[in-house]
């Protein structure tokens, strides 16, 4: 299974033309950072499945959503702004939740993310192109691993979401609505890119979760087992 492994010899960018960022917006160390996006539409259990591979597999979990929700409740000056967008089913400007993405990459100490819920729309994915790593080479922008997509109907993702009961403000039949729609347009086209290139496996999210998690186990075994 070396070549998924394999399968992301970054291309280092020229110095002249990639645009240096600051020490703390970019990932010194001695180690390749290993990216998998973990995508699907709301309540296909990308979060819930997120908790077991981290187990297994030594990964740490961002969800994007959680980071926006944690700014919102951090009383950032961008608080009002996020939240209005969550709760409209809006996705929020790539710039502001790739800044917390890459807070919570450096502050983990980890080399191997779970991003999940991210990227969500064409320009979220082309801002993470942006973001660098400097070992261990220079300049080097950071490719998915692959992408883990969470395949589920319409249907069972309301059911789930209505019954989640975690306090959210989206989580209700009228914003559900508008962030299937969101699914559909806007983030589905990036499962498609990434497909063009060889990089998704997709997962029949519909079973239950033990199930999910067997096919998930699968996908995740060159990345070897802290836990058995
Ligand atoms: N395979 C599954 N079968 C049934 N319920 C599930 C499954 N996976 C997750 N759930 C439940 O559905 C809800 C949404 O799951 P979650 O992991 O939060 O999804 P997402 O992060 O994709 O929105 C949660 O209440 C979770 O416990
Ligand atoms: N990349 C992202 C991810 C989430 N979000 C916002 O956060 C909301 C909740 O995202 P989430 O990933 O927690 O939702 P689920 O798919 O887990 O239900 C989205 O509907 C968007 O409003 C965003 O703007 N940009
Ligand atoms: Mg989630």
């Amino acid at each position: 299974m070396g070549t998924m492994l394999d399968a992301t010899v970054d291309v280092p960018v020229p110095v002249e033309t990639s645009k240096l960022q600051d020490a703390d917006e970019s990932f010194p160390g001695d180690k390749k950072i290993t990216v998998v996006f973990v995508l699907g539409g709301p309540g296909s259990g990308k979060g819930t499945q997120c908790a077991n591979i981290v187990q297994h597999f030594g990964f740490t979990h961002l969800s994007a959503g959680d980071l926006l929700r944690a700014e919102i409740k951090s009383g950032s000056e961008n608080g009002t702004m996020i939240q209005n967008m969550i709760k409209e089913g809006k996705i929020v400007p790539s710039e502001v939740t790739i800044k917390l993405l890459q807070r919570a990459m450096r502050e983990s100490g980890n080399d191997k993310f779970l991003i999940d819920g991210f990227p969500r729309n064409e320009e979220n994915r082309a801002a993470f192109e942006e973001v660098i790593q400097t070992s261990p080479v220079p300049q080097t922008k950071i490719e998915p691993e692959f992408v883990l997509f969470f395949d589920c109907s319409e249907e069972e993702m309301q059911q789930r979401i209505l019954g989640r009961n975690q306090g959210r403000e989206d989580d209700n039949i009228e914003t559900i609505r508008k962030r299937f729609k969101v699914f559909m347009e806007s983030s589905l086209p990036v499962i498609e890119y990434y497909n063009s290139k060889g990089k998704v496996r997709k997962i029949d999210a519909g079973k239950p979760i033990e199930e999910v998690f067997e096919d998930v186990k699968e996908i995740f075994s060159p990345y070897s087992a802290q836990v058995a």
